[in-house]
C-alpha cells in the first residue's frame, strides 16, 4: 500500500465562501462547446455570471479531464482563482499521499498500482465542497474513477488537437507514458483510444492556441450554459 491514510492538501486560492454542499440534480447531457467563443460582457456582467455559476454548482466540484498537455493544471488554477474555489491537482495529491514522484510510482510499482491510488485519491477529493479538481490525463479513462467523477462532480473535457498537445508535452520529459521509442505515435494512439471516453464528460471545450485566461472564460461560459439548461444539445 503506497497511499497511506490520506488528507487531501486542497490549496485555497481565495477565502472559502459559505456555500451549501447540497447536490443539484445531475445532468447526463454532454454540452459540446467546441466552436469559437469570445470572452463576453463587461467586468460587472462577468461577475454576475461567476456568481450564478457558483450558485448552480451548489458545492459540487468542477473536474477537469483530458489529455496530458491540455491545460488542466494551469488553466484549472486560474479558473479556481477566478471562481473563488479551492484548487487541487490530483497528480500532486497522489505524489503527496505516496511520498513519491509519479514517474517513480510508475517505475517501481507499475501503472495498475498508480491507477488504484488515483481512484482512492480522487474519491476523497470529490468529497471536498467548493473545489476545482485538475485530474491526471488517465484518470477519467479508468472506469471506476470515471463513475466516481460522474456521480460526484461536474466534468469538463479540455480538448486539444494532436499538434498542440505534442508541442506542449515535448517541453518536459516527466510523463512516463510518453517515454517510448516513438512518443508521437504513442500520443496519437492515446488520443484515438481516449477521445471517445473523454466525450462522456458533461461539457467539452476546445483549448486552441489562445491564452489560458480565454480558455478559463470559455469554461465558465460553457458550464453556465450546461447547468442552466441553455447549452447546446448533443
Ligand atoms: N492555453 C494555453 N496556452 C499556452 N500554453 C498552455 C495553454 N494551456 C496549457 N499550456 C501549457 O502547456 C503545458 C501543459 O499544461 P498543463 O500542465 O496544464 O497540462 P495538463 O492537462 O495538466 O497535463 P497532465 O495531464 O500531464 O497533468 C504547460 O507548459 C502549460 O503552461
Ligand atoms: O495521461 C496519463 O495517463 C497520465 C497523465 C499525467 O497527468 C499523470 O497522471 C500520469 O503521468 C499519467
Ligand atoms: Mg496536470
Amino acid at each position: 500500500m503506497i497511499f497511506p491514510s490520506f488528507r487531501p492538501c486542497v490549496q485555497a486560492c481565495q477565502p472559502a465562501r459559505g456555500l451549501t454542499t447540497g447536490r443539484a440534480p445531475a445532468s447526463t447531457r454532454n454540452d459540446d462547446h467546441t466552436g469559437p467563443r469570445l470572452t463576453r460582457g463587461n467586468a460587472a456582467e462577468r461577475k454576475v455570471e461567476r456568481e450564478a455559476l457558483i450558485s448552480l454548482l451548489a458545492g459540487r466540484p468542477i473536474v477537469l479531464v483530458g489529455m496530458m498537455g491540455a491545460g488542466k493544471t494551469t488553466v484549472g488554477r486560474k479558473l479556481a482563482s477566478r471562481l473563488g474555489l479551492a484548487f487541487v491537482d490530483s497528480d500532486d495529491a497522489i505524489e503527496a499521499a505516496a511520498g513519491m514522484k509519479i514517474e517513480d510510482i510508475f517505475a517501481t510499482r507499475g501503472e495498475a498500482e498508480f491507477r488504484a491510488g488515483e481512484t482512492r485519491v480522487i474519491s476523497r477529493l470529490l468529497r471536498e465542497p467548493d473545489t476545482l479538481i485538475a485530474t491526471g490525463g488517465g484518470a477519467f479513462i479508468n472506469p471506476e474513477t470515471r463513475e466516481l467523477i460522474k456521480a460526484g462532480g461536474i466534468s469538463v473535457w479540455i480538448k486539444a488537437d494532436f499538434e498542440l498537445l505534442f508541442s506542449r508535452v515535448s517541453r518536459r520529459s516527466n510523463r512516463p507514458l510518453l517515454k517510448t521509442a516513438d512518443p508521437r505515435a504513442t500520443l496519437k494512439a492515446l488520443i484515438d483510444q481516449r477521445y471517445p471516453i473523454y466525450a462522456e464528460a458533461d461539457v467539452t471545450i476546445v483549448s486552441r492556441d489562445v491564452p489560458q485566461d480565454v480558455v478559463a472564460a470559455d469554461i465558465i461560459a460553457a458550464l453556465s450554459a450546461h447547468l442552466s439548461g441553455t447549452g447546446p444539445q448533443t
